[in-house]
């Protein structure tokens, strides 16, 4: 299972994450957010992660110029489309080189068979809790609701994942195609900045279940 940590805007605590190896780091590019990305970050400072880390930038229903300039200036691998874009948004920006995250907000009442449309035009789907706020409601879904799930487009989930569920994830993987997690605010000291003794728990927990699926 890969690791997506989401939310990050600190360069001391970046540089503790990147030891740690995720597969990809989040920065939030939407001024609303408690984890927006200011200018006080450095663009070369993330420009130099390194490049076996992915770096993705989350926008909420913002255009494809402040997207496509944000991605150039950070050198970002993925756009995460974390609004209401519809998935022409996801085409126009795929056909620019960009790699689609598209997020979904998952309730009772979502219906997967809208995801048939955006299915051509991303690269991985992120499900997430629907609550008050965009992302970041620090909120699990119910994941029984994936069931439903019936493409072969990888898939992050995310939302309200913590150390207190994080094997209720791991077995949910016995039985879905989960393709990696999303973490964000169950990990945080403040939002923006993570607490990376919890992360490198949490990151021990995925990968001993890694190496014993491995070697099974
Ligand atoms: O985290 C935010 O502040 C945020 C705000 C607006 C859009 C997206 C946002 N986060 C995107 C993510 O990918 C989060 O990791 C995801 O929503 C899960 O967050 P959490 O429930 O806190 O684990």
């Amino acid at each position: 299972m890969k690791i997506k940590v989401c939310g990050m805007r600190v360069e001391e605590n970046i540089a503790e994450l990147i030891k740690l190896l995720p597969n990809y780091i989040g920065f939030i590019f939407y001024e609303k957010s408690p984890r927006f990305v200011g200018e006080e970050l450095d663009p070369e400072f993330i420009r130099n992660i390194p490049q076996d880390i992915s770096k993705v930038g989350v926008f909420v229903n913002a255009n494809p110029g402040f997207i496509l300039e944000t991605v150039k200036k950070y050198d970002l691998q993925y756009a995460q489309l974390h609004g209401q874009e519809m998935p022409d948004m996801c085409r126009i920006l795929r056909q620019k080189g960009i790699n689609i995250i598209k997020a979904f907000s998952i309730d009772n009442s979502f219906n997967f068979a809208m995801l048939n449309n955006y299915a051509p035009h991303c690269d991985l789907f992120l499900f997430d809790t629907k609550g008050d706020q965009p992302g970041g409601n620090g909120v699990p879904f119910d994941w029984s609701l994936l069931k439903k799930y019936d493409h072969q487009k990888p898939f992050l989930i995310g939302g309200g994942i913590s150390l207190d569920n994080i094997h209720e994830v791991v077995s949910l993987s016995v039985s879905l195609p989960i393709y990696g997690i999303d973490v964000n605010s169950q990990f945080e000291v403040e939002p923006g900045n993570k607490d990376l003794k919890k992360l490198e728990q949490l990151f021990d927990i995925v990968r001993i279940k890694q190496t014993q699926e491995a070697q099974a």
